[in-house]
C-alpha cells in the first residue's frame, strides 16, 4: 500500500494529462456498454414494427459511437502513452539524481551492472502500468458495473447466474497475482545479474584477453544466463496456467450463458432478442475482465520494477551534510588528523588506528608503508569519502564533519594514481575542473601540467576523443591531463596518489616536473612510491598496519634506523 502511495505521487505533475486519459477512457467505455442496449431495442421494438424511421436513427446513433470510441482510443493511447513516458522520465531523473548523493560505502558493496538495471531496464516496465494501471481499472470497473445494471434489467434470474463465473474469475486473477509478482521480480534480479556479468567481462576485456580466459568468461555468463533462462520458464509456466484457466472460465461463461437462456425461452421468460443482447453483454464483459486480466500480468511486472526503484530510493547516504553545516573563507590548507580510528563497514578490522599527524598549510607531506598499510585510507577520510568510528580531522581548525561537503570537496583537489577520464573530448576531461573556464585558463592549465605539446600535435588537437577510461592515451598522458584538470580547479588542498607502474622516463620526468608545479604554495599529502618524491618531502609519514610509526624527514628517519630505513634500503621505495 505504501508502495503504491508512492506511485500515485508520480501523477501529480501530470494532472492534466492523467484526466484526459480517464476522461476519455469513460467515454469510449459508455459508448461500449450502450451498444448492446440499442441493438436489443432494434430487435425487439422497432424490427417487428417495422419502423424504418428509428431504424434508421439507431443505426446511425450506433455509428456515431463508433466514431466517438475510435477518437477517444486514439487519444488514450497516444496521450495515456506520453503519460507515462513522462512519469518514467521524472523516476529515471530522480533516481540518477539520488545515486550520485550516495556515499562511496553503497558503491563499494553493489554491483554496477545492478544499478544499471535498475536505471535502464527495470524503469521500463514503468510506463505500461502509469498508463494501464488506472485508466483499465476505471474501464473495467465501469463496464462491469454498466453490463450488469443492463443484464439485470433484461433478466435478474439470468443475471443473477452470471454473476458466479465473474466472480470465480476475479479470484482466479487475484489468486495468481503473488506468484506472478514474484517471478518477474527474480526475472529482473536476473537482468541485472547479465548486465553485470557483461559489464564485468567488457571492462576487464584487456585480462580476459591476456590470460586467454575467453572460456572462462563464457562458462560464468552462461551460468548468468542459464538462471535467466530459468527465470523466464517458471514465469511462462505461471503465466499459461494463469491464462489456460482464464479462457476455460470465458468459454463456460458462453456455454453458461446459452444453456440457461435456452431453458428460460423454454418457459417463456427470455426472448430472442434478450438473449441477443444478453450474449452482446457477455462479450462486453468478457473484455472488461481480459483487461484486468492483463492489467494483473503487467501491473505485477512494473510493480517488481517500481518496487526495486522505491528499494534503492531508500538507501540513504551514509554521509550526508550536518544541520548547521557551515563553510569559511579563506581556506588555507592546514590539515591535521587527531587519534582518528577507522574501519570499512565491510570489514571486520580496523584500518587505522589512532592516527595524529599535522600538515602546515603550503607544507608536503609524503606517506610510505608497504601495500595495506592503509594510505589511500587516510587520504580518502579527508574529503569526507568515508567518517572516522573515532578521532577528528581539521582543516584549518575547521572539524570536516562540520562542514558542507561541497564546500569541502570544492577544495581538495586529487590526482588518483588510476587516472579516470570520461569518454568525451580532451578539452572536456581537463573542463571538468572548472566547466567555465576560458580558452586561455584551458591552454595555461594544460602547459602547467606539460600535457599542452601533446595535444597541439593531434590532429584535433582539444577536440580528439580519448576513448572509454581514457583507453586511446598512455599512462603518463592521462596522469597529466588529471593534474591539468586540478590546474584549473586551483584547490589549496592537493592529494597526489603517485604512480607505481613504471612509467617511462620521459613521461615520469614530465610528471614530476607538472607535479612539483600544481605542488607550489599547496598543502600536499602524496601517497609516494617513489624515492625522489619522499626526498623533497617537508614530512614523511610511516605508516604500518594502519599506525604512523615514523614522522621525520628523510635525512632524520635515516638516522633512527628504524622501518623507513629498512623500507629504504630494501629498495622498496
Ligand atoms: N573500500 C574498502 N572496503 C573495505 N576494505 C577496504 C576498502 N579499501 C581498502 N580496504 C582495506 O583497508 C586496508 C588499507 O587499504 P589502503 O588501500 O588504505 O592501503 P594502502 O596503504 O593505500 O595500500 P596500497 O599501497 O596497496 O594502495 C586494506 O586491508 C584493504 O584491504
Amino acid at each position: 500500500m505504501k508502495t503504491l502511495k508512492r506511485f500515485i505521487i508520480y501523477y501529480r505533475p501530470h494532472l492534466a494529462l492523467f484526466l484526459l486519459d480517464m476522461g476519455v477512457a469513460v467515454i469510449a467505455a459508455v459508448a461500449s456498454i450502450v451498444f448492446p442496449a440499442l441493438t436489443r431495442i432494434l430487435l425487439k421494438d422497432y424490427l417487428p414494427a417495422q419502423n424504418t424511421r428509428m431504424i434508421t436513427v439507431i443505426l446511425s446513433i450506433c455509428a456515431g459511437l463508433m466514431v466517438v470510441k475510435a477518437v477517444s482510443t486514439y487519444i488514450r493511447i497516444k496521450w495515456g502513452h506520453i503519460l507515462g513516458v513522462r512519469m518514467e522520465y521524472d523516476m529515471r531523473t530522480e533516481l540518477f539524481s539520488h545515486i550520485q548523493k550516495l556515499s562511496f560505502s553503497y558503491f563499494d558493496n553493489v554491483k554496477t551492472g545492478h544499478i544499471m538495471s535498475r536505471i535502464s531496464t527495470d524503469l521500463n516496465q514503468i510506463v505500461e502500468i502509469a498508463h494501464h494501471a488506472p485508466e483499465d481499472i476505471l474501464i473495467s470497473t465501469l463496464m462491469i458495473v454498466g453490463t450488469f445494471g443492463f443484464m439485470f434489467a433484461i433478466n435478474v434470474q439470468l443475471a443473477l447466474i452470471t454473476l458466479i463465473p465473474v466472480a470465480i474469475m476475479i479470484w482466479w486473477m487475484f489468486s495468481y497475482g503473488t506468484k506472478m509478482h514474484s517471478g518477474f521480480h527474480n526475472v529482473l534480479k536476473k537482468i541485472a545479474d547479465i548486465n553485470s556479468s557483461v559489464e564485468n567481462s567488457v571492462q576487464g576485456i584487456r585480462e580476459v584477453k591476456s590470460y586467454a580466459n575467453e572460456a572462462l568468461e563464457l562458462k560464468k555468463f552462461e551460468d548468468v544466463n542459464h538462471h535467466f533462462k530459468f527465470a523466464k520458464e517458471h514465469i511462462y509456466a505461471v503465466l499459461a496456467v494463469f491464462y489456460t484457466g482464464m479462457n476455460f472460465l470465458a468459454d463456460g461463461y458462453y456455454l453458461l450463458v446459452i444453456s440457461v437462456g435456452v431453458f428460460l425461452m423454454y418457459d417463456g421468460k427470455l426472448d430472442m432478442p434478450d438473449l441477443v443482447a444478453f450474449l452482446l453483454y457477455v462479450t462486453f464483459i468478457l473484455d472488461p475482465i481480459k483487461r484486468l486480466n492483463m492489467f494483473a500480468e503487467y501491473f505485477q511486472q512494473g510493480f517488481a520494477a517500481f518496487g526495486r526503484f522505491v528499494e534503492l530510493m531508500d538507501v540513504e547516504p551514509d554521509i550526508t551534510d550536518r544541520k548547521h553545516a557551515s563553510t569559511f573563507e579563506p581556506v588555507k590548507g592546514e590539515i591535521s588528523f587527531m587519534d582518528v580510528t577507522f574501519k570499512y563497514q565491510s570489514s571486520p578490522d580496523w584500518v587505522l588506528r589512532n592516527v595524529s599527524f599535522n600538515v602546515p598549510a603550503g607544507k608536503t607531506i609524503a606517506m610510505v608503508g608497504e601495500s595495506g598499510a592503509g594510505k589511500s585510507t587516510v587520504v580518502s577520510l579527508i574529503p569526507r569519502f568515508y567518517e572516522p568510528q573515532q578521532g577528528k580531522i581539521c582543516i584549518d581548525g575547521h572539524d570536516v564533519m562540520d562542514l558542507k561537503q561541497r564546500f569541502l570537496r570544492e577544495h581538495i583537489g586529487i590526482v588518483q594514481q588510476n587516472v579516470f577520464l570520461f569518454d568525451a573530448t580532451i578539452r572536456e576531461n581537463i573542463l571538468y575542473g572548472k566547466p567555465d573556464a576560458t580558452e586561455a585558463e584551458l591552454i595555461e592549465a594544460a602547459q602547467r601540467a606539460y600535457i599542452y605539446d601533446f595535444i597541439r600535435e593531434l590532429p584535433e588537437g582539444f577536440d580528439a576523443y580519448v576513448g572509454e577510461r581514457g583507453v586511446k592515451l598512455s599512462g603518463g598522458q592521462k596522469q597529466r591531463i588529471s593534474i591539468a584538470r586540478v590546474f584549473l580547479k586551483n584547490p589549496p588542498i592537493l592529494i597526489f596518489d603517485e604512480a607505481t607502474s613504471s612509467l617511462d622516463s620521459e613521461s615520469e620526468a614530465s610528471i614530476q616536473k607538472a607535479m612539483e608545479a600544481l605542488s607550489k604554495d599547496r598543502t600536499t599529502i602524496i601517497i609516494a612510491h617513489r624515492l625522489s618524491t619522499v626526498k623533497k618531502a617537508d614530512t614523511i609519514l610511516v605508516l604500518r598496519k594502519g599506525e604512523i610509526i615514523e614522522i621525520g624527514n628523510h635525512d632524520s628517519l635515516v638516522k633512527q634506523r628504524g622501518y623507513y630505513y629498512t623500507l629504504y634500503s630494501t629498495t622498496l621505495l
